[in-house]
C-alpha cells in the first residue's frame, strides 16, 4: 500500500491542468487574454512538468466537459470558465467587479449571464456543433432557437431519418427536430410531454419526411410559386376563372370530383391547369399531375405519365390493377392527407 505522504507529494495532487492554468495566468500576460477553453490554442500542456508552456507548433482547440444544469455549481462554474479570462484563483472566479460572491451561480447572475436563455441556447449550439446530442433542459424559447439552428442549412446537423439532399419544408423540419429531441429525451427516461408548452412532433410529418416521393412533391419554392400563381390568376379569362373556382371549391371543401375540361387547341387548358396546380402547391399540398404521353407530361411542372405514376400495366385486361405495394412510398404518397 502506498505511503500517504508519497501520495500527497505527487505533483498531480498539488497541480492539475486547471490549477496550473491559474498559476500561468499569474505570470504570463498573454495567458491572461484567454478563457480556459481558448487556452490550448496558444499554450500546450507539459505532462511531465505539470505546467502550461506557450505553444510553438500545431493547432488545438479546447473544450470543457459538458455539465448538466442539474449539477448546480459545477454547471455555473463551466459557464464562467467559458466567459472570463485570466483567472488566478478560485476566489477570483466568483469575483465580479471587485465583489466576491458566495457561489458560482451568483457570480453568473452578477455578470448578467443568466438574464435570458442565452446560456442554454449556447449550450445547445455547442452540442449540435460538437456531438449532435441535444441538451436535456429545454423549454419553448429554447425550442424556437433550437429549431432556428437546425433550420440553418449551413449547419452541420443532418437528420438520421432522411437523406441529406432532400429539402424539407418548415413544418417537416420542425417535426423532425422535435422527433430527434424526443429520441434523446426518451433515452434519458423523459419525454417532450413532460415539458409544459413544448410541442410534440407530428408523426405524419416524420414518416413523410422519410418518403422521397412525398418530399419531392412538396419541394417547390413557395415564394416563386406564389409570384407565378398571381401572374397567371390575374390573366385568367372569364371562362378559365369559372372553371378555376369550380375545381378549387371541390378541392378546398374536400368534396372530390371529376372535371373534364375540353376545348380547341391553344384555348388555355394547360394554362388553367398550371394555375390550379400553383395555388394548391402554394398551400404546401400535393398535386400529382399526370398526362397520357411523355411529350404531354413535359407541358406541366412536376408531371409524369399516368402509367409511370400509378404503375398501370401496359397489357390491360378486365382484371388489371395498378401494381402498388400498400407499404410502398408510392402508396403513402397517394394516401397522404392534406394537413
Ligand atoms: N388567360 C391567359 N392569359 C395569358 N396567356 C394565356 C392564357 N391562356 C392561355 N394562354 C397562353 O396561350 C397559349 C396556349 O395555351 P395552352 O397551352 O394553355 O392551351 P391548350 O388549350 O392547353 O392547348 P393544347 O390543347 O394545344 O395543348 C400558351 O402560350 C398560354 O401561355
Amino acid at each position: 500500500m502506498p505511503n500517504i505522504d508519497d501520495v500527497m507529494d505527487k505533483p498531480s495532487v498539488a497541480s492539475s491542468m486547471f490549477t496550473a492554468w491559474m498559476e500561468c495566468n499569474v505570470v504570463n500576460g498573454d495567458a491572461q487574454k484567454l478563457t480556459y477553453v481558448e487556452f490550448p490554442t496558444k499554450f500546450v500542456w507539459k505532462r511531465g512538468d505539470w505546467i502550461w508552456k506557450p505553444r510553438e507548433v500545431g493547432k488545438c482547440s479546447g473544450r470543457i466537459h459538458l455539465v448538466s444544469p442539474n449539477l448546480g455549481e459545477a454547471y455555473f462554474l463551466r459557464i464562467l470558465l467559458n466567459k472570463v479570462k485570466g483567472l488566478k484563483s478560485f476566489e477570483e472566479i466568483r469575483t465580479v467587479n471587485g465583489e466576491e460572491y458566495s457561489s458560482f451561480r451568483d457570480a453568473c447572475y452578477a455578470l448578467g449571464l443568466l438574464d435570458d436563455d442565452k446560456e442554454y441556447i449556447d449550450a445547445i449550439k455547442e452540442e449540435i456543433c460538437l456531438n449532435r446530442r441535444l441538451f436535456g433542459k429545454t423549454h419553448e424559447n429554447i425550442w424556437q432557437m433550437e429549431f432556428f439552428i437546425t433550420n440553418d442549412r449551413d449547419s452541420s446537423l443532418q437528420f438520421d431519418l432522411c437523406p441529406p439532399d432532400l429539402s424539407l419544408n418548415e413544418d417537416q423540419l420542425k417535426s423532425l427536430t422535435l422527433f430527434e429531441i424526443e429520441q434523446v429525451l426518451l433515452r434519458n427516461n423523459s419525454s417532450l410531454k413532460s415539458y409544459k408548452n413544448m410541442p410534440f412532433p407530428d408523426v405524419d410529418y416524420v414518416s413523410s419526411s422519410n418518403n422521397r416521393l412525398i418530399t419531392e412533391e412538396l419541394d417547390y419554392e413557395i415564394s416563386v410559386m406564389k409570384i407565378e400563381f398571381d401572374r397567371m390568376f390575374l390573366a385568367l379569362t372569364n371562362e378559365q376563372h369559372h372553371i378555376f373556382l369550380d375545381i378549387m371549391s371541390a378541392v378546398k371543401e374536400n368534396k372530390g370530383g371529376i372535371f373534364f375540361v375540353y376545348g380547341y387547341g391553344r384555348t388555355g387548358k394547360t394554362f388553367l391547369w398550371k394555375t390550379i396546380s400553383a395555388t394548391i402547391r402554394c398551400d404546401c399540398h400535393i398535386v400529382l399531375n399526370v398526362a397520357s404521353s411523355g411529350i404531354a407530361s413535359l407541358l406541366l411542372p412536376g408531371c409524369r405519365t399516368t402509367h409511370s405514376r400509378f404503375i398501370i400495366p401496359f397489357e390491360l385486361t378486365e382484371d388489371s390493377v395498378c401494381k402498388i405495394n400498400p407499404n410502398s412510398d408510392l402508396a403513402s404518397l397517394l394516401k397522404k392527407k392534406p394537413h
